[in-house]
């Protein structure tokens, strides 16, 4: 379970994020929606310790954020952010074996190596693995970037908007093996997501936030309402039903 306990956090005056407290399930795929500017990466952040907490508490299981030893929280949650610069000159294998750094520590073992295949395998990038990063697509490389997150084999995953620049076929990929490691691999996968269908179709849980707070919490069927999408982004909408789970279409 994570838990987060009365996070807020300010930038200069400006508070970002408001007072959240949210305990969110293990063992699934968590979609995190809101508009533009509501806090979700800022959260994020916090979440991973790229930002410092400046109040509240964070605990992934049993691991509160703050006490963990880095290596343990680099063992314990992997987070993609929206900004991602990979530097050098270096082949995709390469960088899948950068997300084993947290065992490894730089002499890859026979293990390392397999685990990297096997994400290799996963994410259909056999075709890619000796190729230069600065030489693939833009969702070549964001398809890159996910796999070497989930190549650190961490039980809690933070993924900032992960289907940018995918395209349909790659966008439905990722979410069904994201599902598929949370169901069959007990990984708690958070995901930001604006593609409200997408947090429909695969999310176990929706968190909606909104101006550094968060609106609701529940199944997709309980949260992704007309209503609530009018509240959230002041779009008019109609809400379809298929096998159990909304779809949404933009009424305008
Ligand atoms: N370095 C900064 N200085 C000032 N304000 C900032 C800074 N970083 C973020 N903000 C503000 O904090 C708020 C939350 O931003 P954040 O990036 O967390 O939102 P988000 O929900 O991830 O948005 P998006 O969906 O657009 O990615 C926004 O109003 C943003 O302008």
């Amino acid at each position: 379970m994570i838990k987060l306990n009365n996070i807020s956090y300010h930038i200069g005056k400006q508070q970002i994020l408001h007072d959240i407290t949210l305990s969110l399930p293990s063992e699934q795929v968590i979609a995190l929606i809101g508009p533009n500017g509501a806090g979700k990466s800022t959260l994020f952040s916090v979440m991973a310790r790229l930002q410092p907490l400046q109040s509240g508490q964070v605990c992934f299981g049993e691991h509160d954020i703050v006490s963990c030893h880095a290596r343990t929280l680099s063992k314990t949650v992997a987070m993609l952010g929206q900004d991602n610069q990979v530097q050098g000159r270096l082949r995709v294998h390469e960088l899948l074996m950068f997300g084993r750094y947290p065992y490894h520590q730089g002499q890859p073992t026979a293990d390392d190596q397999q685990k990297v295949l096997e994400i290799i395998e996963r994410f259909e990038l056999e075709l890619l693995a000796d190729r230069f990063l600065s030489t693939l697509s833009g969702g070549q490389r964001q398809r890159v970037l996910i796999a070497m997150i989930v190549c650190q084999d961490t039980p809690y995953l933070l993924l900032d908007e992960p289907l940018n620049n995918l395209d349909m076929y790659h966008a439905g990929r990722l979410m069904r093996e994201l599902r598929e490691l949370s169901h069959s691999q007990q990984k708690t996968v958070v995901i930001v997501l604006h593609d409200i269908n997408q947090a429909a179709q695969f999310a176990d849980t929706v968190v909606t936030m909104k101006e550094g707070q968060v609106m609701a919490v529940g199944q997709p069927v309980d949260v992704i309402t007309q209503e609530t999408m009018k509240q959230l982004y002041n779009v008019d909408v109609t809400v379809l039903n298929h096998q159990g789970r909304p779809v949404i279409v933009d009424s305008v």
